[in-house]
């Protein structure tokens, strides 16, 4: 309902206008998001919530992602006490105002009460509407009961024909986001192991996912589906358990601080064009071999003549100049003089062991750009299997060979780079079979460049496996999925759009609107709904631990970054497209559907979909600025946007 200002209203109007003007007086470029007033022993005092701290005689700014009275504004309403711990000291009071403001072009265009909203109108009159800020609608009791476990499902006449498939034969099983491609392939496991089982064959299975996330999931279905004796694993930590056992001479530490470009380089099909000239040998290796270089040609110091010599590299980039521009190569070189520098322990290891800690008792190097020197990459482990099966033709060291798999099944396979599948096509054992899982669609590792499902099987030697299609959409709802297929292909129109509980799409003035709103919605959604599993996918890790700082204030969000540490039950989790891949929530919010994070790109339209594709039940776009270009053109009009910028202001209006 839309009316006057009642007479409280106005005066509240009233004081904000002289808020403004105080401010305006005193800093005239400053902007401010809100207002809290407590009152404390010592009286009455406003706090306006903006972008920096500053203290004045009348106002005082305050960082609203950083200070202790921000935290009263997002956690409390008016009448709350509060209490803050600062300095060892109780500061006690209670809230007496607490609002957001619109501004636009310094004007004040709006306030946001708990369940109303001032606004100023095309008349330039104000009003008051009762409009509670955005809200999620709580899921119908009737579909709270959790899904059932991929392992229960009833497999449809597509998926069991895939299933049960002959034991011989390797399988490719492609399909959209949630039309079950995870629970065939796991499916197809259980099959496999029982057919060993009542034929006494051996049986030993790895299956590989991109996510710890995906990786503990997993490891539950195939409990639940009574499969023993799965390696169930991420590529990376494989690889890096495979070359441990059979290189054990290489350097024991990780690097943590590679540029992007040493992962694309790395993992990238023109590396592999040029190993033949380190078996072949290069003018440096010859040189080293002659004594007239330092560097021996031992297996580690092959990785120095491959990412060391300048030429080389640049002879491998010339192949694909658009992925291995020059900044790929400098980080490259740069990365790789860094590796293979001593690390200060190393090179001072006549002074005491002690005295090279820092006060914290880190390494001396930690934190420094000599932190990877004597490291290796993860990605190396991948290049020294397909070096040394150039050089010996086999893949067994003195100190073991490579692990054999009657079968392996790759999940999200479209991630794995092509020299990571040659080796697992080593990998399986001569009676072996493959089941092979993925969505192109759904690719996000900047660094792979996926050439497609008969490379992929090219690859694992397995050009004959059969195909099976998934047609049926088992997670999204129609309205989530419509949006998802037009993110990657905006001509898509949607088939529904009526069933408007299922999607959310807003707009925000500022990043502390934004916080506000969500703070305010995901509590009234857990209020209503307690047994809710909600996920606040972000595109980037740094916009998740802000996010999370800032939310984790007033809700009890947890923070789920690269340890895949889902809880898998109710409640709130921050985490990122990556960390999602592969796995389903009730509710998803993506909070940074802004143009800078999702341009219109083709790495942005995929990761926007796996974002998109994740939720069984609601999903909320919503940005802080300018909306990005991937939000479909069809869906603008339903966009709830923030105040300042729907309502130009009159001044504006007019001019215009
Ligand atoms: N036949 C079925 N009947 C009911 N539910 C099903 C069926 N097949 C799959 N599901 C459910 O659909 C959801 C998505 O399945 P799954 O994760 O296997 O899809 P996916 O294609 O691997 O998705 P993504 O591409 O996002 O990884 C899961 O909740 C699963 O339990």
């Amino acid at each position: 309902m839309t009316r006057s200002l009642a007479p409280p209203e106005s005066d509240l109007l009233a004081e904000e206008r002289r808020v403004l003007r105080t401010l305006a007086a005193a800093l005239p470029e400053a902007r401010y998001f809100g207002r809290l007033r407590v009152r404390t022993s010592a009286g009455e005092r406003d706090v306006l919530l903006a972008d920096r701290s500053w203290l004045g005689d009348e106002l005082a700014l305050i960082d609203w992602r950083t200070a202790p009275l921000a935290e009263v504004f997002f956690t409390c309403d008016v009448g709350d006490d509060y209490e803050l711990e600062r300095d060892d000291r109780l500061l006690r009071g209670v809230v007496v105002r607490r609002h957001l403001v619109h501004l636009r072009g310094g004007e004040l265009v709006g306030i946001d009460l708990a369940d109303r909203r001032l606004r100023r109108d095309d008349a330039d009159r104000w009003l008051a509407d009762d409009r509670p800020g955005p809200r999620l609608a709580p899921r119908p009791p009737a579909s709270r009961t959790r899904p059932l476990s991929p392992a229960r499902v009833e497999l449809d006449p597509n998926q069991r024909a895939a299933v049960e498939l002959a034991a011989r034969r390797s399988l490719l099983v492609l399909g959209e986001a949630g039309f079950g491609k995870t629970t065939v392939a796991l499916h197809r496991l259980a099959f496999l192991a029982r057919a060993a089982h009542e034929a006494r064959r051996p049986f030993r299975a790895l299956m590989l996912v991109p996510t710890p996330g995906l990786q503990r999931l997993a490891v539950r279905m195939l409990a639940e589906l009574g499969v023993p004796r799965v390696q169930v694993d991420t590529f990376e930590r494989w690889v890096t358990a495979q070359a441990r056992r059979l290189f054990p001479q290489l350097p024991r530490r990780l690097s943590e601080h590679a540029g992007p470009g040493v992962r694309t380089f790395k993992r990238h099909p023109a590396l592999r064009d040029i190993l033949p000239r380190i078996v072949a040998g290069t003018a440096a290796m010859r040189e080293a071999q002659a004594g007239y270089r330092e560097h021996a040609t031992g297996l580690r110091d092959l990785l120095l003549h491959l990412y060391g010599d300048r030429e080389l590299l640049a002879e491998a980039a010339a192949a694909a100049p658009d992925e291995l521009g020059p900044a790929v190569l400098s980080d490259v070189l740069a990365h790789t003089k860094i590796q293979f520098s001593a690390t200060t322990e190393r090179a001072m290891s006549h002074v005491d062991a002690e005295r090279l800690q820092t006060l914290d008792g880190r390494p001396i190097d930690a934190g420094t750009p000599l932190a990877d020197a004597d490291s290796i990459d993860v990605e190396d482990f991948a290049v020294l299997f397909a070096l040394h099966r150039r050089f010996t033709g086999g893949d067994r060291t003195p100190h073991g060979a490579l692990s054999h798999y009657q079968h392996i099944l790759l999940d999200e396979a479209q991630e794995l780079a092509p020299i990571e599948l040659e080796l697992l096509a080593r990998a399986v054992a001569p009676d072996g079979t493959v089941t092979v899982a993925g969505d192109e669609r759904q690719q996000v590792d900047a660094s792979t460049a996926f050439a497609g499902w008969p490379a992929v099987l090219a690859e694992l030697g397995r050009d004959d496996a059969t195909t099976a299609a998934l047609t049926v959409s088992y997670r999204c709802p129609p309205a989530i999925e419509d949006v998802a297929r037009a993110v990657l292909d905006p001509t898509r129109r949607p088939r529904d759009i009526a069933h408007r509980d299922h999607l959310l799409v807003t707009r925000h003035d500022s990043p502390c609107h934004q916080v506000a709103a969500l703070t305010d919605a995901l509590l009234a959604l857990t209020r209503d709904d307690p047994h809710v599993h909600v996920a606040v996918v972000c595109r980037h890790v740094e916009t998740a631990l802000a996010l999370h700082g800032a939310l984790a204030r007033a809700l009890p969000a947890r923070l789920v970054v690269d340890d895949g540490e889902f809880r898998f039950a109710p409640g709130i989790e921050v985490t990122t497209v990556q960390d999602v891949k592969g796995l389903e929530f009730d509710v998803v919010v993506v909070p940074d559907l802004d143009a800078a994070t999702y341009p219109d790109r083709p790495d942005a339209r995929r990761a926007l979909y796996v974002a998109t594709t994740r939720p069984l039940h609601r999903l909320w776009l919503a940005s802080a600025g300018p909306r990005s270009p991937l939000l479909p053109a069809w869906l603008s009009d339903h966009v709830r946007e923030d105040m300042s910028s729907a309502t130009a202001p009159p001044s504006e209006r007019r001019a215009s």
